[in-house]
């Protein structure tokens, strides 16, 4: 890619951007990208000083307009008491002008304090009105900051809810997702610096104008004393942001670790195996790796702002001679010097402000441009809308020749190629009839959950076609297609709010209604469940918070199944939904489940106790993500077959004949039960 403008490499000469030994340890590689990769993404972010120039103005009308959504009354306050301020400070200055020129006149000193009177009313009422003016535009920006961070988020979530599950598994969406929402809260700040830039512009021009009316040679030197300033504050914010980039997986692992250690999941894990002390040790390290970047970024910032600084010295200097030479030649009256210092000093600190905020704006807009990137890419990836409707009364859900590779991350440094990826699915056709039990068996890794998330709409197929009743499902509304189904998958959320909530959350779309949520908590076992909570199905199911509790791994299996009964869906999907549940749970749930296909609804059942399929009306097993036979269960076990059903049939059934049931453990024990007491 072609990089026009490059930003400056933010590594010193000879350092590697590796990161610490501790990431390669637990992430298997450095975490940190090196200069390459941000210069490549600099391209891509159009981190340029002159792209940036450039994409200000737009940056600025993208917060003014998420401040348009978000308070219009706040806004107005903003920009008309920095308007007002900046126009007092402007006659304000015109009227020291005049109250210097009174004073500084010939005449009798009475009589010149005299005329100078009007003047001094007159920087006495700028200066109240400016006052007003600030304090107006101070509330209203700070009202206005947060809910302009609120519209920001909102908008940041409701893009991100939309997208397609692979953007979510995409490293390189996920890590605009990180900067993007750092950017969303960066836009409160944005607020502030736009307010800022306007002020201290108007304050600036202000000054600047009656600077060129006093002597038309000192603006450019005025403008001369900021350039190193401003120069040094762009430079730093953009090696600043440059490291942001590369070291953001780098921050976001070190995030992983320390509220790894905090959370109540592997909190037993952590004290019984001694975790906390190993993964501190590797907090440690990437904290000081990070430190050390953020040191050789300060040290490089006072380097850059040291040279800036004798510059300024410089032209300060030069200002000063010049207005002494001046005053010297005649050129210029005293009382005129004396403005035009006094507008040196004013427009040089609104100029100085002004370099700062526009540093703040430049600095804030490059992470709100992430947002801004998130919101286009976002689309992009955007589950699409609308479509042909799910045929009505379903009958066949048909894959023909399917093949499924999960993306790659292809976010690697340039020059480098993506590792491919093995395909998830390699020609698999097959039939789903609805109103029927359809189990999917194989051995782990085979492709199972696979097809059930390309059943579900989830994920498209590379090759191949998935057809409803003769329509391919791309061309389905994925709304509707979504609509059909219920999932208890593998990894089910455990959702960190009540019981209720746990089931309620099913059908998000309607208001709870108790009795059905009880019939699905009876259909799951879930009603025992609730009953010894102690506040039934008030009971909040998230250790940690207040009222918190903890439930058991099978009590959540079972409330989980009781969410997708909930939901009643046409189509349920059950992944291994038995594998926290104890013998009887689990012998109670595929009962349920085999009454389900007698109501027609359709059932695609996911497991791997093989005897629990026998109810299943076609069995379909797969291999390395191929389909190797399909078939009922006696079908699979037929003598004739010599299948992998078979095979792995007799594995299973192997294990319980060889650990029968024992009988009595002493002979002592079988006199016992007879009543030989001797
Ligand atoms: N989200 C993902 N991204 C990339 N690869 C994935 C993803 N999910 C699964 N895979 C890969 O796809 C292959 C099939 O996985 P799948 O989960 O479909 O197997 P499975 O038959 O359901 O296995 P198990 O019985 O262990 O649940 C595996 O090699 C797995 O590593």
């Amino acid at each position: 890619m072609k990089t026009t403008k490059r930003m400056r490499a933010t590594t010193a000469p000879g350092e590697k951007a590796e990161g610490s030994p501790s990431e390669k340890l637990l992430f298997g590689g450095p975490l940190v990208y090196s200069a390459k990769w941000a210069d490549y993404r600099n391209a891509y972010f159009e981190m340029s000083l002159w792209a940036m120039a450039l994409r200000l103005p737009r940056l600025v009308a993208f917060t003014a307009r998420l401040a348009w959504r978000a308070e219009r009354r706040a806004l107005w306050t903003v920009g008309i008491g920095e308007l007002v301020r900046g126009v007092s400070q402007a006659i304000g200055l015109i009227a020291i002008n005049a109250v210097l020129t009174a004073v500084l006149a010939n005449g009798a000193i009475g009589h010149r304090m005299q005329s100078a009177v009007p003047a001094m009313i007159g920087v006495a009422a700028t200066g109240i009105v400016g006052a007003l003016a600030n304090a107006a535009s101070t509330s209203g920006s700070g009202r206005l900051g947060p809910k302009v961070e609120r519209v920001a988020t909102e908008m940041y979530l409701s893009h991100v809810i939309d997208v397609e599950l692979a953007a979510v598994e995409d490293a390189a969406f996920q890590r605009l997702m990180d900067s993007a929402q750092y950017g969303a809260q960066t836009s409160r700040r944005m607020v502030s610096a736009c307010t800022g830039v306007i002020g201290s512009l108007v304050s600036f021009v202000a000054a600047a104008g009656v600077l060129t009316v006093l002597h038309p040679a000192l603006l450019p030197l005025l403008v001369l004393m900021t350039v190193p300033r401003s120069w040094a504050s762009l430079q730093n914010s953009r090696a600043k942001y440059g490291s942001y980039l590369r070291w953001m997986e780098h921050s976001r692992a070190g995030r992983l670790l320390s509220q790894t250690l905090v959370r109540t999941g592997p909190a037993p894990e952590i004290r019984v195996h001694g975790v906390g002390p190993f993964l501190l040790e590797h907090f440690r390290q990437m904290s000081q790796a990070s430190e050390i970047e953020q040191a050789r970024l300060a040290a490089d910032a006072a380097r850059v702002r040291l040279v800036a600084s004798a510059f300024t010295g410089l032209a300060a200097l030069l200002t000063y001679a010049a207005l002494a030479g001046l005053l010297v030649t005649g050129v210029m009256a005293l009382s005129v010097a004396g403005t035009a210092v006094l507008a040196v000093r004013t427009g040089g600190q609104s100029l100085s402000t002004l370099v700062l905020q526009v540093n703040n704006l430049y600095e804030e807009a490059c992470y709100v441009q992430d947002l801004e990137r998130l919101f286009v890419d976002a689309k992009q990836w955007a589950i699409p809308d609308g479509g042909r409707p799910v045929p009505d009364k379903l009958e066949l859900i048909r894959f023909e020749n399917v093949t499924f590779t999960y993306p790659a991350d292809n976010d690697d440094e340039p020059g480098k190629e993506p590792e491919a990826e093995r395909p998830a699915l390699t020609g698999v056709s097959l039939d789903i009839p609805t109103g029927k039990i359809i189990a999917f068996v194989g051995e782990n890794g085979s492709g199972k959950t696979t097809i059930s998330k390309l059943l579900a709409g989830l994920y498209q197929p590379d090759s191949g076609r998935i057809l409803w009743d003769g329509v391919t499902a791309g061309e389905l509304d994925r709304a509707q297609v979504f609509a059909q189904f219920a999932m208890v998958s593998q990894d089910f959320h455990r959702w960190p709010f009540t019981a209720r909530m746990n089931v309620a959350i099913g059908r998000p779309d309607r208001p709870t209604d108790q009795r059905a949520l009880e019939q699905a908590a009876a259909h799951a076992g879930a009603d025992t469940v609730v009953e010894e909570l102690p506040h039934g199905w008030d009971t909040l199911l998230n250790k940690g918070y207040k009222g918190g509790h903890q439930i058991s791994g099978g009590q959540w299996q079972r409330l989980g199944i009781a969410r997708a009964r909930y939901r009643s869906a046409p189509i349920l999907i059950v992944d291994e939904p038995t594998s926290a549940l104890d013998a009887r749970a689990e012998q109670d749930v595929f009962e349920q489940i085999r009454k389900l296909a007698d109501t027609g609804q359709t059932v695609v059942l996911i497991t791997h106790r093989l005897a629990s399929v026998k109810y299943a009306d076609l069995i379909h097993v797969l291999e390395h993500g191929e389909l190797r036979e399909s078939g009922t269960f006696e079908e699979l076990l037929a003598p004739s077959s010599a299948g992998v059903f078979r095979e792995l049939y007799e594995m299973q059934a192997r294990q319980y004949q060889e650990a029968p049931v024992p009988g009595p453990r002493r002979p002592a024990d079988d006199a016992v039960k007879n009543g030989d007491q001797r």
